[in-house]
């Protein structure tokens, strides 16, 4: 199952979370977000990392030049449109980015927005469920409905998000399964300081060793 910890912004960070177990790591590039991050700030976060780590930028309602320019100059290896990107959208970004993984955040209310989820599938990799918050984008360490989710099979690998913590994420995972967990606020300090302790909890609750 894939691990992916996110809103990573200290490079020294990176590295121990890898090293903990984590297959993919998430960089914020919304600038409104506390735990935003620059293109330069992410290169120097992902050069240390093993070449099978995940190095997933996360963007919401960027132009398609702003996300390409930042991959370019960042290294990352995925992209996660964690805003109101058509369906459209992540077709061009395909054609721009060939080679770059493309993760949909959908941030679900209810049963019709599971139901819009399914129609990205052609232009993407990967889905990505996160609940939905009025004001806030994501990072807001709120859980989904499990139990709305336990028909979910899309087409295509999905990630659960929203508000996992060492504590909730054997439970989510006894109702739900996904192809992978996604975490932020769960495992912090305080926004973009990540708890290591809290990371190393999570893999041994979760049975992993060392990148397995
Ligand atoms: O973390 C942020 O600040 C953020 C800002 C804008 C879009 C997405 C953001 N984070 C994503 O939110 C989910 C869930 O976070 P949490 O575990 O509930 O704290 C995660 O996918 C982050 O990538």
């Amino acid at each position: 199952m894939r691990v992916k910890i996110c809103g990573i912004t200290q490079p020294q960070q990176s590295v121990a979370i890898a090293s903990l177990g984590a297959t993919a790591l998430g960089f914020i590039c919304v600038p409104s977000s506390p735990r935003y991050v620059t293109a330069a700030q992410i290169r120097a976060a992902v050069t240390p990392l093993p070449e099978n780590i995940d190095k997933i930028g996360v963007f919401a309602n960027s132009s398609l030049a702003e996300i390409t320019q930042t991959v370019l100059d960042s290294g990352l290896t995925g992209v996660q449109l964690h805003g109101d990107e058509t369906p459209e959208f992540c077709e061009q970004l395909r054609e721009s980015l060939p080679q770059v993984e493309i993760l949909k955040a959908m941030r679900v209310r209810n049963l019709e927005h599971l139901e819009q989820a399914i129609i990205y599938t052609k232009y993407i990799d990967t889905l990505l469920l996160d609940a939905y918050h009025p004001q806030q984008l994501g990072g807001t360490g709120q859980t989904l409905d499990w139990q709305m989710l336990q028909q979910f099979t899309p087409s295509c690998p999905w990630l659960l998000a929203g508000g996992l913590t060492p504590d909730n994420v054997l439970e989510a995972l006894s109702q739900v399964n996904p192809d992978g967990i996604d975490l932020s606020s769960g495992v912090e300090l305080q926004p973009g300081d990540k708890d290591l302790d809290k990371v190393a909890l999570l893999f041994e609750r979760l049975g992993r060793t060392v990148n397995s």
